[in-house]
């Protein structure tokens, strides 16, 4: 039997996640969409083939079940799906901060669960995806989400009680790279460079650094020992890094995602 997974709540996680599996070979015909608004399921139709239904029809006929809402409307969601999902359902869920027992409580005994944080480099199959069991989920359940999401990047099994600080690192974290590319290209402004020459400059050092991180095989500390040499430019900046207390707000930073993400499971949702 060919197995039907659904994506529930399509917006930048669920598409980023549906676009992926396609690339990866997935048949858009055993895959289902929901979305709230009718434009959007259209929208979601036409550029994919995939077929949109509702959250009811989803849960009844779909045999994994992958939820891409907001943390805040995730009670909701599951009040709508609650009456229509049977025991035997994998429920992926892709929030930031719900726990896996969330989704037991509300779902019917026995439901397996699996929580997943990946972030939206998965929109060019660099994602970074963490994935938990909850209580009922087997080794083959999260096979099957290691396969879903291992589309769209890597992916990595963690114990749910690292999730919130893996949500911190890797589920913002494009960001803040995003943010320093920002304030960097900022830099050269200052610096009389025009906007999008300090933007490439800056974009294709970004590159460069990923991937010499990525492949070289040392560790940073080393890589940016190499680029520092006594008494250049390197030093300089790097002083004043510090002197502004960058690693230290970075690490305050992330302490704050982290928390945030330990607040939206106690639906603390303002
Ligand atoms: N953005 C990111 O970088 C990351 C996000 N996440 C997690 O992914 C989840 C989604 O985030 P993101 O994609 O950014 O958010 P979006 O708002 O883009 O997507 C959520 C979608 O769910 C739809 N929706 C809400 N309620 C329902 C419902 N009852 N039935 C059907 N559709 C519904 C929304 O519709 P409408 O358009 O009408 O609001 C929206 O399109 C969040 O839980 C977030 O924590 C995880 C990792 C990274
Ligand atoms: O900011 C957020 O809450 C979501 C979760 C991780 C990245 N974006």
């Amino acid at each position: 039997m060919t197995q039907k997974v659904a994506v529930l709540g399509t917006g930048k996680i669920g598409e980023a996640l549906l676009s992926g599996m396609i690339r990866a070979g997935w048949a858009p015909g055993s895959l289902l969409v929901t979305a709230r608004r009718p434009e959007r399921a259209e929208e979601l139709r036409t550029r994919y083939g995939v077929t949109p239904v509702g959250n009811d029809e989803a849960a009844k006929t779909a045999d994994t079940l992958i939820l891409t809402v907001k943390p805040q409307d995730m009670a909701a969601l599951l009040d709508e799906l609650a009456p229509h999902t049977p025991a035997d359902r994998l429920i992926v869920s892709g929030a930031a901060g719900i726990p896996t027992s969330f989704f037991e409580e509300r779902l019917a005994p026995g439901t397996p669960v699996v929580r997943v944080m990946t972030n939206t480099p998965a929109l060019v199959d660099e994602a970074m995806s963490v994935i938990s069991a909850g209580t009922h989920a087997t080794s083959e359940h999260l096979a099957h989400a290691e396969e879903i999401f291992g589309a769209v990047g890597k992916t990595l099994r963690v114990p749910e009680t690292q999730q919130d600080a893996c949500t911190a690192l890797s589920g913002s974290g494009p960001a803040y790279f995003f943010y320093l590319v920002e304030a960097m290209t900022d830099a050269g402004i200052l610096l009389g460079l025009p906007r999008d020459k300090a933007h490439d400059l800056i974009v294709q050092s970004a590159i460069g650094a990923a991937t010499m991180l990525r492949d070289s095989g040392e560790h940073p500390v080393k890589l940016r020992e190499n680029v520092t040499s006594p008494a250049g430019t390197t030093i300089s900046a790097i002083r004043e890094l510090e002197n502004h207390g960058v690693r230290a707000a970075l690490i305050a930073a992330l302490e704050a995602a982290r928390d945030r993400s330990r607040e939206l499971a106690s639906g603390n949702n303002s």
